[in-house]
């Protein structure tokens, strides 16, 4: 299997004039123009705060069940925050969107993910407040992700702006989209997939994550050493392509959002965490637990999304998508992956 190609944002961050940025910003966005991912190195955020997050998410991940259940994620959509235990999300339900046979869907939909879940957001994020464990259970818990978060807003502020400068877009499109994507707005996760036993391994009905698209604007994707992610190579050809986990690489996949604001341009890819086929093949009778730190870049909830005129302008006057409220398109979609609130 291919594996995503990787371009460095460092020369785009320290560039002295637009012209140099606007060039090293198109070997980013050259590679999400024909795909919509790529893997981003010379990202600035040191090595260190991504392992200290890793570690601080092991022990988390660890604990018994009752001590992570004292931080649960809500029942409900929102605030989308805390611990969600194994089994409770079912991406099938999503993946199911995006199948093309009723036999797929109805497959996804009876499927499960082996994962367990913590999300959190900005502490300036009123309307959705984070759902902490008592600090007594892991006191670092907390400062080390709530650091991580910054580092993450941090760079993808970097990849919005490379993202705007490749698209030409007018002055006050970059302040609408700059307004629109607040720095308070993503949603972090820590994502452990759990182990699985020979048998899990050949149940097709217990997945990773099932072929889905993400509905944010875009997506960083950290991951540690054991791999998985994988993306369609391009929309429509169902051959997929590897992320392999790297030391100083944060893979950047667009989302649903930033495709409709860029009119197009950028396609949000479908992706999936597989599990490892042949991994048994040494005898061992599991295979070992993954771990991720997706984070979402999301936009104000009471925002529109709409092409951006400028771009329209230079796409010939088309609009490729009609404008959407995104408080419906992702109402809509947080009761297809976790239908519990409309049962
Ligand atoms: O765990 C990962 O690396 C990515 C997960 C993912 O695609 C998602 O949660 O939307
Ligand atoms: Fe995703």
């Amino acid at each position: 299997m291919q594996s995503v190609p990787i371009a460095d944002l460092h020369p785009f961050i320290t560039s002295p004039d637009i012209a140099s940025k606007r060039t090293a910003a198109e070997t980013i966005a050259s590679h999400l123009r024909a795909h919509g991912y790529v893997g981003i190195k010379g990202h600035g955020i040191p090595q260190e705060i991504l392992n200290n997050a890793f570690d601080v998410m092991h022990k988390f991940f660890d604990l018994p069940l009752a001590d992570k259940m004292t931080a649960p994620h809500p029942d409900t959509p929102t605030p989308h925050r805390g611990y969600l235990a194994a089994g409770v999300e079912k991406s099938g339900n999503l993946g199911a969107v995006y199948a093309s046979t009723e036999a797929e869907k109805a497959f996804l939909r009876s499927a499960s993910d082996w994962k367990e879940t913590f999300d959190i957001g900005s502490p300036a994020n009123t309307s959705q407040p984070n759902i902490w464990p008592p600090a007594s259970l892991l006191p670092s818990f907390q400062p080390t992700l709530l650091t991580l978060y910054t580092h993450l807003t941090t760079l993808s502020a970097h990849l919005l702006e490379a993202l705007m400068l490749s698209l030409d877009l007018s002055a006050s499109d970059r302040a609408t989209l700059r307004n629109m994507h607040d720095p308070h707005e993503p949603s972090m996760r820590l994502a452990h997939y759990l182990p699985l036993s020979a048998e899990q391994l050949r149940d097709a009905s217990v997945m990773r994550i099932a072929p889905h698209r993400d509905f944010s604007s875009f997506t960083l994707l950290v991951q540690e050493s054991v791999g998985g992610l994988e993306f369609e190579e391009r929309r429509g050809t169902g051959a997929y392509v590897c992320a392999v986990p790297r030391d100083g690489v944060v893979y950047l996949n667009i989302g649903d959002v930033f495709e409709r604001l860029s009119n197009g341009v950028y396609p949000s890819p479908l992706h999936r965490i597989s599990k490892p086929a042949g991994a048994l093949e040494g005898g061992e009778d599991t295979i070992p637990s993954r771990y991720s730190i997706p984070f979402f870049v999301n936009i104000r909830p009471d925002a529109v999304i709409r092409p951006m005129p400028s771009r329209v302008e230079r796409d010939g006057g088309e609009a490729r998508f009609a404008p959407i409220s995104y408080m419906d398109m992702c109402q809509e979609l947080f009761t297809l992956t976790q239908p519990r609130g409309v049962e």
